[in-house]
């Protein structure tokens, strides 16, 4: 009988496809060293989302099989091949190591070393650095491991254009700033979970309204950070105002966490952080290939460094 639906299961492949999504527009967000926007060649962009989307796949797979006991005792994750049994951990180990051999061939072949070794640190960073080590020893390992989930956009542009560009990091910094307030609201949510577990996350460790607290200090941070891609000229107009909008609408549900009675409403938060991320980074990718190439608008910010 073909196991493909828990295959598929150890890939989580609804959070690998934001991954990707915030790879692809990397890719089409590069710039080469003049400035000028460049486009991924059919390799590049292939080959480069097909690798990325590999190791990504990868290095959940490798999560299922380091966190199984973890998984089993949280409701959340209760249903996962391996805690149920239906995969056995031979099977998950053989399945993320090849999905990792896989895609450190195509892009060391097929894209550039760079973007290879920086998917491979990423790798490591989120299976080991995050899930072996951070996750049981520290209520900041999800802020520190975050940097492994923020590298996709930077993945993307270094596939098409070989080399890093500071433009890029301002991507993997929106991404590390946006995990904590993505995640610890889900956590509040599932603080028996993870209690139950011993898994040290905020609110396990510090209390609910601590870790509100600090939802609403990252996501301040995160509005501020969304607003570099404008003042350094990377972007326009277009992308300001759906930051604005966007970022807003964060701080709304930061603020009314303190006051809601609503138990449901962190997942509301959570699933908010979901479309705000995917909705701003598609307005990067309109800003950057609308405003000025179709329509015109001289609407860039003189950097300001
Ligand atoms: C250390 C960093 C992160 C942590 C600890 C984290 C944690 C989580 C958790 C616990 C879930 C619930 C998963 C489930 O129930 O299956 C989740 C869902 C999700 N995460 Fe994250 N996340 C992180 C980074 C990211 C990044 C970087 C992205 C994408 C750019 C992302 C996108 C998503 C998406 C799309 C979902 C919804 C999945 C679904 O509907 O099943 N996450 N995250
Ligand atoms: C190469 C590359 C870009 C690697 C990044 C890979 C990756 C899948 C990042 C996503 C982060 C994530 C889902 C964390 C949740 O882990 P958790 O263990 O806290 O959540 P869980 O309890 O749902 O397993």
């Amino acid at each position: 009988m073909t196991k493909f639906k828990q295959y598929l299961e150890l890939t989580k492949p609804r959070v690998v496809a934001l991954l990707v999504f915030c790879a692809v527009i990397g890719m089409f967000l590069a710039v080469d060293s003049d400035g000028n926007r460049v486009l991924p060649t059919w390799q590049s962009g292939l080959f480069g989302t097909l690798g990325i989307w590999l190791a990504s796949a990868s290095a959940a797979a490798f999560n299922h099989l380091i966190d199984q006991r973890i998984d089993k005792l949280m409701a959340r994750t209760s249903h996962r091949p391996l805690a149920t049994g239906e995969l056995t951990p031979m099977q998950v180990f053989v399945f993320a190591m090849s999905l990792g051999i896989v895609s450190m061939l195509v892009l060391v072949l097929l894209v550039n070393m760079l973007t290879a070794v920086l998917t491979f640190f990423s790798l490591i960073g989120y299976a080991v650095i995050y899930t072996a080590y951070l996750k049981r020893a520290t209520p900041q390992n999800i802020v520190i491991g975050g940097l492994a989930g923020a590298a996709p956009p930077v993945l993307g542009w270094t596939a098409v254009t070989g080399s890093l560009h500071p433009y890029a990091l301002q991507l993997l910094l929106i991404i590390f700033v946006w995990t904590p307030p993505h995640f610890w609201a889900l956590a509040i949510f599932r603080v028996d979970d993870y209690s139950r577990a011993q898994v040290p996350m905020l609110p396990v460790t510090h209390g609910v309204t601590f870790t509100r607290w600090h939802i609403l200090f990252y996501t301040v941070l995160l509005f501020l950070v969304t607003l570099l891609p404008f003042l350094t000229g990377m972007n326009g107009l277009i992308y300001l105002f759906g930051a604005v909008v966007l970022g807003i609408g964060f701080l709304w549900y930061a603020v009314r966490l303190f006051s809601s009675t609503d138990d449901f409403f962190p997942m509301k938060m959570f699933n908010y952080s979901i479309i705000y991320l995917m909705v701003l980074f598609a307005f990067l990718l309109a800003d950057h290939w609308l405003v000025e190439p179709v329509i015109h608008l001289p609407v860039r910010f003189e950097p300001i460094v």
